[in-house]
């Protein structure tokens, strides 16, 4: 499913109306009905719903809520929030519809805040359609304020939005100022944009895209390049297959290079999150001083000791390693590893090693990497790099609200520049491939935001390459997998619970789902 924002939604709605000759009302007409049949769904007949329009088209949106939501016996107020003369287009066709059938109707103008705030307390359920992705710039008043007075009243109230939360920005997600906190979005087409960065994932509330006869495929037509969102479908295409006459070699061996002594942990939830998702044979290379742990904690995997100094692994480890790398599909490295003393040569050197295995690169590899990313590109196999948002501003050479703020354009720009495949996590993470595809992840929450979740997700995103997954695929499905784990062990834990144990189980719970389903 695509995403798009502000202008890319104008073009395909234009494109519709001007190309395709279906008028922008009828569009209308099926954007409002798709709304209440959302709305008639959670709604007792009795419920008291007060829509609240703008004057655009989401405000015209509002006005065929409205007036459908009396005629299926709702006790509806349709309140409009600007002068009636700023009404235009498609909006009014609607609203003259509206007057002229004497539906009741408050005018904001006529009226004070204090009665707007009555009746919003009043309401059950309250339709946001003041505005939509025509927003620019801070909501300005008085709409601020009624805004703001939704909110406040909103603890027992079902809030939907039409479209998009009115002050949410649909391409960035920033919100300038006052924004609805909606329970529902139901948004037209696709997604947009502003769902899943910055602030707008705090704002959407359960999200839903609805068709209005606007075809999906007007995107492609008009050449837009649009991200795409993860869906279950689309994880349920990039599980890798497996043969039932497979052996442990059909499924990949991956190699684990991590640890230290103050990061034992790490690796060993790396190895064992790529042999509970399915990979025929896992190595971990761990510095030999944690050895006994590390093997006491993990017999399943093959141990591989390295050289260290002062627990970090040391220079002649390369050596130890370079002599076996051949027999491994995939290598995760970081997990655990610490700024090894002089570790950006150590890296130099290891890189010199690689010929045609892929890399999965985490942690402080990320670190130590960062001045050869000229390099990864020119590698044989493909390189996924994992970072969060502090390891990419560290790669950017920028800080963490720079890169919070500009996700998606980071995303957008780093993968083809390095020639590498990039996952950048976070509340809703996102992947790019060096060809500019990109999929954003709308899953997961903080039941996630635990010491050693990456390090799981760096065994999984591994673990499917070494199935022979595509780089995208086992990106999709690695990300998808672990924030559903998170989830769906949340519920049996709580948020608070999930360490990464859980999440391990529920990756292999997950993905038996999916495959059963
Ligand atoms: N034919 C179409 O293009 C369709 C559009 N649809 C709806 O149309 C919406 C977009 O409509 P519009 O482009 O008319 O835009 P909006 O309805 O979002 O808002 C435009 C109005 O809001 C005012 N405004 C913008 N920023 C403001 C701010 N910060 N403070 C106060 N007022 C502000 C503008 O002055 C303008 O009058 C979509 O979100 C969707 O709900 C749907 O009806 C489907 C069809
Ligand atoms: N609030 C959240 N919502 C969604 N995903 C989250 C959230 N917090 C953390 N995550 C996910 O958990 C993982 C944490 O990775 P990372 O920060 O590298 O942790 P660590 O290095 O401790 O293993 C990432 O995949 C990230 O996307
Ligand atoms: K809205």
């Amino acid at each position: 499913m695509y995403i798009a924002g502000q202008k890319e939604m104008q073009q395909m709605d234009h494109y519709t109306i001007n190309n395709l000759g279906l008028p922008g009302s009828v569009l209308m007409e099926n954007a409002g009905a798709k709304v209440v049949d959302e709305i008639k769904h959670e709604s007792p007949k009795q419920s008291k719903i007060l829509v609240l329009a703008g004057s655009g088209n989401n405000g015209g949106d509002g006005f065929v809520v409205a007036r459908r939501l009396f005629d299926l016996g709702y006790d509806v107020l349709l309140c409009l929030m600007v002068n009636p003369d700023r009404i235009k287009g498609d909006a009014k066709i609607h609203f003259d519809v509206y007057v002229n059938r004497k539906l009741p109707l408050l005018y904001f103008s006529e009226t004070s805040i204090d009665t707007l705030t009555y009746k919003i307390k009043q309401a059950d359920v309250i339709v946001d359609a003041i505005l939509g992705t025509g927003l620019h710039g801070p909501v300005r008043k008085p709409l601020n304020e009624v805004i703001s007075s939704v909110n406040e009243c909103a603890d027992d109230k079902m809030i939907v939005a039409v479209d998009i939360p009115s002050g949410v920005s649909g391409d960035t997600g920033k919100v300038e100022g006052e924004a609805i906190k909606a329970k529902k979005t139901i948004t037209f087409v696709c997604p947009k944009k502003g769902f899943f960065l910055n602030q707008g994932p705090e704002y959407i509330g359960d999200w839903k895209a609805v068709d209005i006869s606007v075809p999906i495929s007007n995107a492609e037509k008009l050449e837009l390049d649009l991200p795409s969102v993860i869906t279950k479908e689309l994880v349920k295409d990039s599980i890798p297959a497996r043969p039932a006459n497979g052996h442990k070699g059909t499924f990949g061996h991956v190699l684990v290079i991590g640890g230290s002594s103050s990061f034992i942990g790490a690796p060993i939830f790396t190895a064992k999150a790529a042999l509970h998702s399915g990979a025929g044979l896992v190595t971990l290379a761990i510095p030999e001083s944690i050895y006994p742990i590390v093997a006491s904690q993990n017999p399943e995997s093959l141990l591989m000791p390295l050289p260290d100094d002062h627990g970090y692994i040391n220079q002649s480890a390369i050596d130890r390693l370079s002599n076996q790398l051949e027999t491994f599909d995939t290598i995760a490295i970081g997990p655990g590893m610490g700024r090894i003393p002089n570790g950006e040569q150590w890296m130099a050197s290891f890189i010199r090693k690689l010929d045609n295995q892929q890399l999965v690169v985490d942690a402080d590899a990320l670190f130590l990497l960062r001045h050869h990313l000229d390099n990864m590109g020119n590698l044989k196999g493909n390189v996924v790099l994992t970072p969060h948002p502090g390891e990419m501003a560290r790669l950017l050479n920028t800080n963490v609200q720079e890169v919070e703020e500009s996700r998606l354009d980071i995303a957008a720009t780093f993968a083809p520049k390095y020639n590498l495949y990039l996952l950048l996590k976070g509340h809703r993470s996102i992947i790019s491939t060096p060809e500019n595809e990109i999929w954003i992840n709308p899953y997961g929450h903080d039941a996630l935001s635990k010491g050693g979740s990456g390090d799981v997700l760096t065994g999984l995103v591994a673990s499917l390459l070494a199935q022979e997954s595509k780089p995208q695929n086992a990106l999709i499905a690695a990300t998808y997998l672990h924030a559903k784990a998170g989830e769906t062990q949340a519920e049996k834990w709580s948020r608070h619970g999930v360490t990464p144990w859980e999440l391990i189980t529920g990756i292999k719970e997950e993905i038996n789902r999916i495959s059963g389903d």
